[in-house]
């Protein structure tokens, strides 16, 4: 049965834009999260017709379906927190995140086994919670956006269910090329594309993404397996407006000045912000600053290299571990090469907004390499926000290299050396030259705010 508030815009993810805490007073403490897809529905107006189905991603969030006290426009599903756990950690982000960003390698290669089924059931449960849910709250004929690799059955489920709606589906992440995405299993391979293709559009950050799409689709279900589904590309870019006022409050300030006592006067720095993720890279990252030291001496003492990266997905051991690797690495740098007045690396492995800003502003260097990554908005708002002019060392692996390679010095992800050299490149780069790139870059980074980014895929799904 349909709601009787049925909403005109619907958007699916599993996180969504606000997140509860159970305070020790039994109240309940709401965080509204950032985004693209936060600031793309607000630019529709959030509320009366548009509605956001999300997970209860803890108890917190749990207490608050409970209680009813959600925010208006947001429906969270309070699903088996079991089902959640084997479908999110199990699934999507244990074996679909490993697929598309071709993370296997000995020892972690995929053992389809009972284990995976009995996660996959759950991957299944899930999806139908959110397809339920959708099909009851949407008004006839509305448009529903669904979002990534968490929810790939969801507009083939909804189809069925709810035939007179525009359903669009958008990947954040890359898509993985034939050969890798053929690790599956047959029967599950299928099943995620033509969960896929029931939607009437389906989208991606970049073309590379789209066609590896394209080619899995026919190469798995056949010639025609595309008919009826319309493909997209829609590259999420910065939102300068926000960026520019947010890095110029006070709390910026602040880290600006501690950041720059704890580098030292005169020294150079290279800047990566990351969550801890494989994906990124950020051991070879650290294992180039440390061949940059080796190799060229004369920027001992002189460059700096701050890593921030926050947790992300803890509950996974492979994430705990590279954290620790990451962790253990940065340490053994400063060991070798730190003296009583320089430290190498300030290594951070917590969030902090502000801190990134600041962090972002004063880089003379950044450095996002990689191993493949939907687009990477750190490589986009960086020179949106730096105060005089950043080089940019960038993966030709990640989607942003598309719109921004050609103003970026670009690196092979797993090629250390040249990574290296690259970092050198980048630090001696002459003052005016660095200016006029971050200008060029910062132009190409904001060519699709998150507003008109969501716009354009509400315009698509209507006219398509
Ligand atoms: O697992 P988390 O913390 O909810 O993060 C999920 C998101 O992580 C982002 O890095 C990806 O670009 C998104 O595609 C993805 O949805």
């Amino acid at each position: 049965m349909v709601s009787e508030h049925a909403a005109q815009v619907l958007v699916a993810s599993n996180r969504g834009p606000v997140s509860y805490t159970l305070r020790e007073d039994g109240s309940l403490d709401a965080r509204r999260g950032g985004g693209g897809l936060v600031s793309g529905l607000s630019a529709i107006g959030q509320g009366a017709d548009s509605l956001w189905v999300c997970a209860a991603l803890g108890d917190g969030d749990r207490e608050a379906v409970r209680r009813g006290t959600g925010e208006p426009g947001v429906r969270m599903l309070d699903i088996d927190a079991g089902v959640h756990a084997d479908a999110y950690n199990g699934i999507a982000n244990s074996v679909l995140w490993f697929v598309h960003h071709m993370l296997y390698q000995t020892p972690l290669e995929p053992a389809f086994d009972a284990e995976f089924r009995r996660q996959w059931a759950a991957y299944e449960t899930y999806n139908r919670a959110f397809a339920d849910a959708l099909a009851a709250e949407a008004a006839p004929g509305a448009v529903v956006l669904v979002q990534d690799y968490h929810l790939c059955l969801v507009p083939g489920m909804l189809r069925e269910l709810r035939p007179d709606l525009r359903i669009g589906h958008f990947s954040h992440t890359p898509w993985a090329p034939v050969d890798y995405f053929r690790l599956l299993p047959d029967d599950i391979a299928r099943q995620l594309l033509r969960g896929l293709l029931g939607a009437d559009r389906v989208a991606f950050l970049t073309r590379r993404w789209a066609d590896a799409f394209a080619a899995c689709a026919v190469d798995v279900l056949g010639d025609g397996a595309l008919d009826g589904t319309a493909l997209g590309v829609h590259g999420l870019g910065a939102d300068a407006d926000f960026l520019r006022a947010r890095s110029q409050r006070q709390d910026v300030e602040e880290w600006l000045v501690r950041l720059r006592e704890r580098v030292g006067a005169g020294r150079r720095t290279v800047v990566r912000v990351d969550r801890t993720e494989l994906s990124k890279n950020i051991v070879r990252g650290l294992l180039a600053y440390r061949q940059l030291l080796t190799d060229r001496p004369e920027w001992r003492g002189r460059v700096v290299h701050i890593a921030f990266a926050y947790p992300s997905r803890q509950d996974l051991a492979v994430y705990r571990d590279y954290t620790a690797s990451v962790r253990r690495l940065a340490e053994e740098i400063n060991a070798a090469y730190g003296t009583d007045d320089w430290q190498p690396v300030l290594l951070e492995l917590d969030d902090d907004f502000a801190r990134s800003l600041a962090a972002y502003r004063m880089a003379d260097v950044a450095l996002v390499n990689p191993i493949r990554d939907g687009m990477n908005l750190v490589a986009k708002e960086v020179p949106v926000v730096s105060d005089e002019g950043c080089a940019l060392v960038l993966s030709r692996e990640a989607g942003a290299y598309e719109e921004l390679g050609e103003d970026a010095i670009v690196v092979n992800p797993y090629d250390v050396m040249a990574t290296a050299d690259a970092l050198h490149e980048a630090l001696v780069m002459e003052p005016q030259e660095r200016t006029e790139r971050t200008k060029r870059l910062a132009a190409a980074a904001t060519a699709l705010p998150p507003a008109a980014w969501f716009l354009d895929q509400l315009a698509a799904l209507a006219s398509e």
